[in-house]
């Protein structure tokens, strides 16, 4: 890398003394990084054992062991894995990158930007149409062409007796209490149907089976604590499920770690199921910004929205294939220029929508409308309208053009991403 550093990447199927002490140190860097406690044995096994499932490529970059106090530990942490995104016309491959870190007795000399660089250049060789991340915090990734995409609302649902929803969900189904540990059958296969009808949803990675069955990532040890309701449809299919902690007895408040829908009633009746918990007079959740929940409800302040945060960041990297999986609004023709610092996504493309779909191909012709491609990576998942773009300063065009861009790219339904990676 330079020349008091090397850059490796981890073969996680060695089970060598010298190459688990090795993956064990780059595990250290990664909880290091994040401000979690070191791991233990568990936790080491079980995130082995995860990575695998998910092909994650973990790179690591260490000083010279010559150096005075070399320690084991790398200085920097790099690692992504492919999955996919419902782009909401289509699911394509998702590079995820994620454990990106550099230790404070390294930061802020290039290199994060180094590894970052290198990755999405092969995210590229490999015919990713785009990348994704979740971010720490709201101003690295934008120089990489990365755009926050979807947000999340944190909600505050008083379950007292002032929740009442204007209609008990009363289609025949039920809410039946699940043992966690055989669960995942059941909750896998509502969340692949979920990911594959919900714009912005990125699949799940590995670990989530072991968070959903019994383990407690965050405390490292087996989880007692986490109960599962699976909503049954009147047709006996499983239709939704919430996972949810009580933490404290004398605290009042269920926290939802997971509620997965696939239609609207069993949404509500999983947030009916909540609200009749006993004992408890609160339920604190993360969900979509657009939420059916408050509208149902005959009072609707009982759901207080506490934050509302950026989730899901974007960056395409293949114009076309990316463009060509989302949906379009009108029937019409537009050229569109990219401009990309590094590259990847950079040029003029015509796109031209009939019928929801779009064939978008690279074009010589005088651009209507140009963006750059964080802007595009935010434009992507409709989370934003052109007009606020536009209005932002973020969009060039004429008034006309932008209006015929705006007509043609923004509607559907608001996008919602409830994988954390
Ligand atoms: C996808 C994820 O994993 S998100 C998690 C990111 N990791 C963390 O938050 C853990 C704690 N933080 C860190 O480990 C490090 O500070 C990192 C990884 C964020 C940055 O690593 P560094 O090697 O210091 O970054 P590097 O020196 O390559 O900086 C690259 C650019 O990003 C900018 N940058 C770096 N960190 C930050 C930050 N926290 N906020 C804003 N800008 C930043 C730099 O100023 C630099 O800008 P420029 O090149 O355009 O002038």
């Amino acid at each position: 890398m330079t020349d008091d550093l090397t850059h490796e990447t981890l073969d996680l199927d060695d089970e060598s003394d010298s190459n688990t002490a090795r993956l064990d140190a780059w595990l250290e860097a990664v909880v290091r990084g994040f401000h979690v406690s070191s791991p233990n044995d568990e936790f080491r096994t079980k995130w082995l054992a995860s990575s695998r499932a998910d092909g994650s490529v973990d790179v690591g970059v260490w000083e010279s062991a010559d150096l005075p106090l070399a320690s084991a530990v790398p200085v920097a942490t790099f690692a992504h894995f492919v999955k996919t995104l419902n782009a909401g016309a289509a699911v394509i491959p998702a590079w995820m990158v994620t454990d990106v870190t550099v230790a404070p007795t390294h930061r802020r000399r290039g290199i994060m930007r180094r590894l970052m660089t290198e990755n999405l250049e092969s995210a590229v060789a490999q015919s990713m149409p785009v990348a994704v991340l979740t971010s720490s915090e709201g101003s690295i990734y934008q120089r990489f062409g990365f755009g926050p995409a979807t947000r999340v609302a944190k909600v505050r649902v008083d379950t007292s007796e002032r929740f009442r929803l204007r209609e008990r969900p009363n289609d025949g189904g039920r809410v039946v209490m699940v043992d966690p540990a055989t669960s995942w059958p059941i909750l896998s296969a509502i969340f692949a149907r979920a990911h594959a009808t919900t714009r912005g949803s990125v699949d799940r990675p590995d670990y989530y089976e072991a968070a959903r069955t019994g383990f407690d990532w965050d405390e490292m040890s087996e989880d007692r604590k986490q109960r599962i309701a699976v909503r049954v449809g009147p047709d006996g299919e499983a239709d939704g499920y919430v996972a949810y902690v009580v933490k404290d007895e004398d605290a009042d408040e269920a926290e939802v770690r997971d509620l997965v829908a696939t239609t609207p009633t069993a949404h509500l009746a999983l947030w009916q199921f909540l609200a009749d918990i006993d004992l408890t007079h609160a339920v604190l959740a993360t969900v979509p910004v657009v939420d059916p929940l408050g509208h149902a409800l005959v009072d609707h302040r009982v759901r207080h929205t506490t934050s509302i945060g950026d989730h899901l960041w974007v960056r395409v990297l293949d114009v076309p294939v990316a463009l060509e999986a989302r949906p379009w609004f009108a029937d019409d023709r537009i050229v569109l220029r990219v401009v990309d610092d590094l590259g990847h996504a950079d040029g003029s493309f015509a796109i031209a929508a009939e019928g929801g779909r779009a064939t978008v191909t690279p074009s010589r012709e005088e651009p209507d409308v140009t963006v750059d491609v964080e802007t595009l990576g935010t434009l992507y998942l409709g989370d934003v309208g052109v007009d606020t773009m536009a209005r932002a300063g973020r969009i060039a065009g004429t008034h006309e053009a932008l209006a015929r861009f705006a007509t043609l790219a923004d509607g559907g339904p608001a996008p919602y991403c409830n994988t954390d990676f």
